[in-house]
């Protein structure tokens, strides 16, 4: 199943969070990720089954149950890597929007989905930063979704990729006044996968030489690009756009010109 089928934002947007400071990066030009690559399938929507109560659904590994105002029993869900665009669970709702006191780093490492235990890959993880904003999408689940939505991403998520689940607060983009509590699931550094920081240039080498079960590396850092050019100018994330521009700098040399490949 697909993941976010976004439109593209129009005009000017209610909800913003910019940095309220700019930190330049050496040599720093206005970075644009690379054009559009082909969007990501549907989202699936489906009604929500009749409320069952979260206390019969599979424990989360250490947040507790976030509770919003309206419908208690419902539970939001916040993806900002992968789950931008393949949730691949079932949800009621979804709502393009951001978190602030977070930026997203490739700093965890990923020995199934995007690597190998040879060559593990690199994919998201959030970072507790005061000045941090990290855009993404919230995924309400509602129902007997719940049980379904977490026994899925623990696997996904926890037992498979290191995560563990921290409480947030989501800021819609058309509805930044009404923030929502949400369920994230964050790679600490205490994981076993956990590898940290690193040059941009480093990262990107690593992006584009892993692949594993769900797909090469490269298509994870593209996919998460085009998502956020979807959400406008506004949307910005500097770490994310340095690693696509230092692998838009190597891609030649991944790619013989039609003279190398001219046959002689
Ligand atoms: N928890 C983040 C990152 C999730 C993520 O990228 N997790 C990896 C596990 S290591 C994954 O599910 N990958 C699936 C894929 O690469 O298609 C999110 O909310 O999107």
């Amino acid at each position: 199943m697909g993941g976010a089928q976004l439109e593209r934002p129009s005009g000017a947007r209610p909800g913003v969070c910019v940095r309220r400071s700019f930190r330049a990066h050496a040599g720093d030009q206005p970075r644009r990720p690379p054009g559009p690559i082909p969007a990501p399938g549907t989202m699936k929507q489906e009604p929500a089954a009749p409320n069952t109560s979260p206390a019969s659904q599979s424990p989360t590994p250490s947040a507790q149950f976030p509770r919003n105002d309206g419908d208690p029993q419902a539970l939001w869900i916040f993806g900002y890597g992968s789950l931008v665009w393949r949730p691949d669970f079932a949800y009621s709702d979804s709502r393009v929007g951001f978190v602030r006191g977070y930026s997203r780093r490739f700093w965890q490492g990923d020995t199934f989905h995007r690597g190998s235990d040879k060559m593990p890959g690199r994919v998201v993880t959030l970072l507790e930063d005061h000045e941090g904003c990290t855009w993404g999408v919230a995924y309400q689940v509602q129902g007997e979704q719940v049980s379904k939505a977490l026994k899925y991403l623990n696997v996904r998520e926890a037992v498979l990729g290191g995560y563990d689940t921290k409480e947030v607060t989501f800021y819609p983009q058309d509805a930044p006044d009404q923030p929502l509590k949400a369920l994230a699931y964050v790679a600490t550094p205490q994981n076993p996968g956990y590898l940290g920081p690193a040059p941009e240039e480093a990262i990107a080498t690593q992006i584009l030489a892993c692949r594993g079960f769900s797909g090469h590396n490269l298509e994870y850092l593209l996919r998460l690009a085009d998502f956020m050019q979807l959400c406008g100018p506004q949307a910005q994330d500097e770490h994310l756009a340095a690693i696509v521009d230092a692998v838009g700098t190597m891609l030649p040399c991944f790619c013989p010109t039609e003279q190398a490949l001219a046959l002689v």
